[in-house]
């Protein structure tokens, strides 16, 4: 596997190692999101500036912002931003420590119904929903709790869900090896919701499989009849 996951980006391509039921081929091209990085000592110097731009947004909103319940608004936001992106500085191996295990299972491992919280990029307002990740180790399992970590690493940045559907799956296989990877997103998009279209019961189910999961198509039912269950 050549792609990287911090590399996805430019183009949402299909090639032999993606299905992605939700990707068009031929959407259009986003941003190289790895280019974009921030290191966590940079996120306090950063704090004044953020500050006094939700400074002005109050005021641009015609908020009084010297108003006893604004004061310190600002900073909060800014803070708040700043944690809903912290994805920006954390890589997989940063949080894989030692936590992938010499082990002799080649039986599928899921961990499903793992909350997800990330900021649409167009409209910065929040999509959020579960992910299933499926894998079959190829000699090396990884600590549970890591897969979980892997979710928090793509979605605490702006995203769009089949984006952040690609880089988890593509961040596990890079960091395991493994037979195959599946991941299955399903979203609710609070521009969809509360503005826009308000279409308040909609949601997105997008899917990314790699290996196995993508050739063998009973391995991926079977990721698939687990995943959903109850
Ligand atoms: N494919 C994809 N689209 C998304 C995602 N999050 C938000 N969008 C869409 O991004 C699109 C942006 O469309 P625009 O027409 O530029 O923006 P807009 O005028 O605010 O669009 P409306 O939401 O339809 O009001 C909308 O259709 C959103 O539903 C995502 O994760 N994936
Ligand atoms: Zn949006």
């Amino acid at each position: 596997m050549s792609t990287k996951a911090s590399d996805i980006a430019d183009e949402f391509h299909c090639n032999n190692s993606f299905s992605d039921r939700v990707i068009d081929s031929k959407m259009p091209t986003v941003h190289r999101q790895h280019e974009i990085s921030r290191k966590e000592s940079e996120d306090e110097s950063r704090l004044p500036a953020l500050e006094a731009a939700y400074t002005d947004i109050l005021r641009h909103l015609g908020e009084d912002t010297d108003r006893e319940g604004l004061l310190r608004t600002p900073l909060r936001a800014a803070k708040a931003i700043q944690f809903l992106t912290k994805g920006y500085h954390e890589t997989v191996d940063d949080i894989l420590n030692n936590a992938i295990f010499d082990e002799d299972h080649d039986e599928m491992v899921i961990v499903k119904d793992i909350d997800m919280f990330s900021l649409c990029e167009h409209h910065m307002v929040p999509f959020f929903g579960k992910v299933h990740i499926g894998y079959i180790p190829n000699k090396k399992v990884v600590g549970l709790s890591k897969l979980a970590r892997i979710v928090e690493i793509f979605s605490r940045r702006l995203q769009v869900q089949e984006r952040l559907t690609k880089q988890i799956a593509i961040g596990i296989s890079e960091a395991l090896q493994p037979k195959g990877v599946a991941v299955v997103i399903e979203a609710a998009h609070m521009c969809m919701v509360m503005r826009g279209v308000q279409k308040m019961n909609s949601r997105t189910v997008t899917s990314t499989m790699l290996g196995v999961y993508l050739e063998d198509p009973k391995t991926r039912e079977e990721f698939l009849y687990l995943s959903q269950r109850a």
